[in-house]
């Protein structure tokens, strides 16, 4: 046998953690608490906004780089985050590697009017549902960690609950499963999950194979101005940015200068 990858390390802990928090709350009670929930608010139209858009995530650790930064309060952070003009929040809720949770996510719900991701590696229905419970509008599917038809089912799901989500990959045989299954918004990780090695080309290969009606948003490496526009000039409509925001001492100014950059005449825009 092969020895896992860290992604399959990771899904490992987040499933004994999912059958922990089911042994409590029950899938019939999650179900019926995602049902309860306020109504999504809509991540497309603030995605299709003009300019490119920042997705800022609360990350307080990562596994390739461990403590990236004390978040005391994710909600002033968010907040920080949404008047520096981000478009959506994501929460990282991932437990054992990322040190985030769903009271992460609860805390930001409360503090931000803008969409919110759930940032995590959701590997069954019971996720979506939890995620839709605690006010998240956008969730997280990443296709190296799901066989085709269970991705194609979380993506229903996902929707028919009013959800967007965020279908990410790594590869262009990714980029086919993710468009197969019907995605209409793709992330391209320029980090393979599998060995953590970041690829800052990975968007620019895969991204112009993309039919033109699907959103693309580029994800992690973003350290500054400089790659939001690289990213831009390959066609980008967004860039979700975690480690430059939460290292930078201003997250207010540092997503302004983002969005500052991504909205100025000059930024390459998408091609639609
Ligand atoms: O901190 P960065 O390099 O700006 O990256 C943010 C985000 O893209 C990254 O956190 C991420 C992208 N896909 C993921 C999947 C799971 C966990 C984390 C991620």
């Amino acid at each position: 046998m092969s020895t896992p990858s860290v992604l399959d390390s990771i899904i490992e802990g987040v499933k004994a953690d999912v059958a922990a928090r089911e042994a409590v709350v029950d899938y019939a009670a999650i179900k019926a608490a995602s049902a309860q929930a306020p109504e999504p608010k809509d991540a497309m139209a603030a995605l299709r906004q003009p300019g490119i858009g920042v997705i800022a995530e609360v990350k307080r650790a990562s596994p390739s780089k461990g403590e990236l930064a004390d978040i005391p309060d994710p909600a002033e952070l968010a907040s920080a985050y949404e008047a520096g003009g981000a478009r959506i929040i994501s929460v990282l809720t991932e437990e054992r590697r990322f040190h985030g949770s769903l009271a992460d996510l609860d805390s930001v719900r409360a503090a931000v009017n803008i969409p919110v991701l759930r940032k995590d590696f959701i590997v069954g229905p019971y996720q979506i549902h939890e995620a839709r419970a605690h006010g998240a509008d956008v969730i997280l599917l990443i296709v190296a960690a799901l066989e085709q038809n269970v991705l194609a089912a979380l993506l229903d799901r996902t929707e028919s609950l009013g959800m967007t989500a965020l279908v990410e990959v790594h590869t262009e045989e990714e980029a086919n499963r993710a468009l197969e299954a019907g995605a209409s918004v793709v992330g391209v990780n320029a980090r393979n999950l599998k060995t953590l090695e970041v690829d800052r080309d990975c968007f620019a290969r895969i991204a112009p194979g993309l039919p033109t009606k699907v959103i693309r948003v580029a994800e992690s490496g973003v350290r500054g101005t400089a790659d939001l526009l690289a990213y831009a000039g390959a066609g980008a409509d967004a860039v979700l940015v975690g480690e430059g925001l939460v290292t930078s001492g201003d997250p207010r100014a540092a997503v302004s200068e983002l969005v500052t950059a991504g909205t100025h005449p000059s930024c390459p825009k998408p091609v639609r």
